[in-house]
């Protein structure tokens, strides 16, 4: 509790035995939660386990069905978000709200334009006040171009400012570092802690357990919508916190590696390009080996993989699947070839939402349940669907659950289902583990490994270097838009990668993977 004021001081904001359900689930069973001034609360459970109902709740979005919600003191009953954010409350969700074609003080200001007595726009004022935002929470940021031309992380900063703008006494921020490098979770670990230190109370929800050690005071886990424990980080270790999540202990959660020795070459990729002026890619593919592509966000390994089915223009590639050329001109010839990718955007390119569970894990692999007649074997495909669901702990009634009222993650791991189950010999996953709870990326990880165990291939591009290294056979490292070298052995470690990922043949100067380095006001966030 560095910052965090004793407990014996009045909470700035308590829940108690807050329910809510939902048309065949009861999402939150009495949940309690209790945040201090100047505290980063870590909210921590599994997907499905309640996190976004809380916040949602508290943000006035839903409304709780029993139980009590008392804001400094005070019991409060928001209607909306915008009865929240009068009291206070600020949330960055997961999508921003922001509207890109903005630059950030319009953003900022949006519907709230300071105006002079002529009724003009006080352009000048809000842009003074938008860079002393910036300022207080030392960030660098562009005010003049729109925020659809910034990073991510800039969009987060411009979230955060504007609910600072808002005098926000409690943030919430709703996985803010998945779609980070570690390097700029660093940055906004630094603006957190300064608001921390201004008294501004902060929910933070991760499934990155080392980073609530990083930066938390207390953690509040619920499992199954119910409260499992509360506890000060300095007193919890994290296979504690590991066990009262997921309710069982997780020991290893990369399976063994399989034996590379004798395998044959499934595909041979020569002259892949990720964008016109990068250096060409070659690599092969084994028969049941996992190959990761590593490096840096933006170093061309998701567009190397796009050239290779066609979904990017690559002329001049050529590829071989059992020493054949094939033509990859698109990505439905890519599939009908046998090479399926799941995206790292699924909730926009993954996932048909108003449909089941079921269907869309079945969607591109109705083949395997059709019989001769044509007709479809609705009890196999049940079965299957069923030996998935329970395989990646999908929360949800049942299979004719409807996609679009799953929790985050559970969405994701319904993609994941489908790619899994779709057996095409060779599987590009790009960042599976996103978003996903401990206990079911263990899951992720071991039907992988099923898959190449029967001798499929995998290419797993991952910005999470202890997965590249636990789970890939062999590492093809990307610099600058290309393929730096291909690493395997004793040399398949996280130094290598680095080495190779930042630089060809320096020391490991960091941006970009694990572990975070604190970096300074207005250090630029790329690579
Ligand atoms: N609008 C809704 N309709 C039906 N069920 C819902 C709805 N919103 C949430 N749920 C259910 O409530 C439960 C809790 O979901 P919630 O989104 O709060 O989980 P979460 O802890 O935030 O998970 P994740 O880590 O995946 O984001 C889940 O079983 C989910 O399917």
């Amino acid at each position: 509790m560095t910052e965090m004021q004793s407990s014996s001081a009045l909470p700035l904001l308590k829940l108690q035995g807050i329910t809510k359900s939902f048309p065949g689930v009861k999402a939150l069973k009495g949940v309690s939660l209790e945040l201090m001034r100047g505290e980063i609360h870590a909210l921590l459970g599994e997907n499905g386990a309640g996190k976004s109902t809380i916040i949602k709740i508290i943000g006035g979005i839903q409304r709780q069905d029993e139980g009590e919600m008392v804001l400094d003191g005070e019991t409060c009953h928001f209607t909306s978000y915008r009865d929240a954010i009068a009291r206070g409350i600020g949330i960055v969700f997961q999508e921003f709200s922001l509207v890109p074609d903005l630059d950030a003080v319009d953003n900022i200001f949006l519907g709230r334009e300071s105006r002079n007595a002529l009724g003009l726009s006080r352009r000048a004022a809000m842009a003074r006040q938008a860079a002393g935002l910036f300022e207080r929470i030392g960030v660098q940021i562009d005010l003049s171009v729109p925020v659809g031309r910034l990073s991510v992380a800039e969009q987060q900063f411009v979230e955060i400012a504007k609910a600072l703008s808002l005098d926000v006494r409690i943030l919430i921020l709703d996985e803010p570092t998945a779609p980070l490098t570690p390097n700029e979770a660093a940055l906004l670990f630094r603006v957190m802690r300064q608001l921390r230190v201004e008294g501004i109370g902060i929910i933070f929800v991760s499934h990155h357990l080392e980073e609530i050690f990083e930066i938390c005071d207390r953690i509040t886990i619920l499992r199954d919508g119910a409260n499992v424990g509360l506890t000060p980080v300095a007193s919890c270790t994290m296979d504690h916190l590991v066990e009262m999540m997921v309710g069982r202990r997780i020991e290893n959660s990369f399976p063994p590696k399989a034996d590379t020795a004798e395998r044959s070459v499934l595909l041979t990729a020569r002259h892949l390009r990720s964008r016109s002026d990068a250096a060409m890619s070659d690599f092969d593919l084994h028969a049941g080996e996992i190959l990761g592509f590593a490096g840096l966000v933006g170093s061309g390994r998701t567009e190397t993989a796009l050239a290779l089915i066609g979904a990017l223009p690559c002329p001049g590639k050529n590829v071989t699947m059992h020493g054949r050329d094939v033509t990859l001109s698109d990505p439905a010839a890519a599939l009908k070839a046998g090479i399926g990718l799941l995206p790292e955007n699924r909730k926009t390119e993954g996932l048909i939402l108003p449909f089941s569970i079921r269907d869309n894990i079945s969607i591109n692999n109705l083949a395997q349940y059709t019989r001769r007649t044509g007709l479809i074997d609705r009890r196999k495909e049940r079965e299957k669907t069923a030996t998935l669901m329970r395989a990646l702990q999908v929360k949800a009634p049942d299979d004719e659950t409807a996609t679009v009222t799953l929790s985050g993650g559970n969405q994701q791991k319904v993609v994941i289902a489908r790619w899994l189950n779709r057996r095409c010999p060779i599987l590009i996953f790009d960042e599976p583990t996103r978003g996903i709870d401990v206990g079911a990326k263990a899951e992720i990880y071991r039907l992988m490994r099923d898959l190449t165990g029967e001798g499929y291939a995998i290419i797993m591009i991952s910005s999470e270097l202890p997965e590249i290294v636990g789970m890939c056979d062999r590492v093809a490292v990307f610099y600058r838009g290309a393929i730096s070298t291909i690493l395997e052995g004793d040399a398949l470690n996280a130094e290598e990668i680095m080495r190779h990922a930042t630089s060809s043949g320096t020391k490991p100067v960091g941006p970009g993977y694990a572990p975070h380095h604190p970096i300074g006001p207005g250090a630029p966030l790329h690579a």
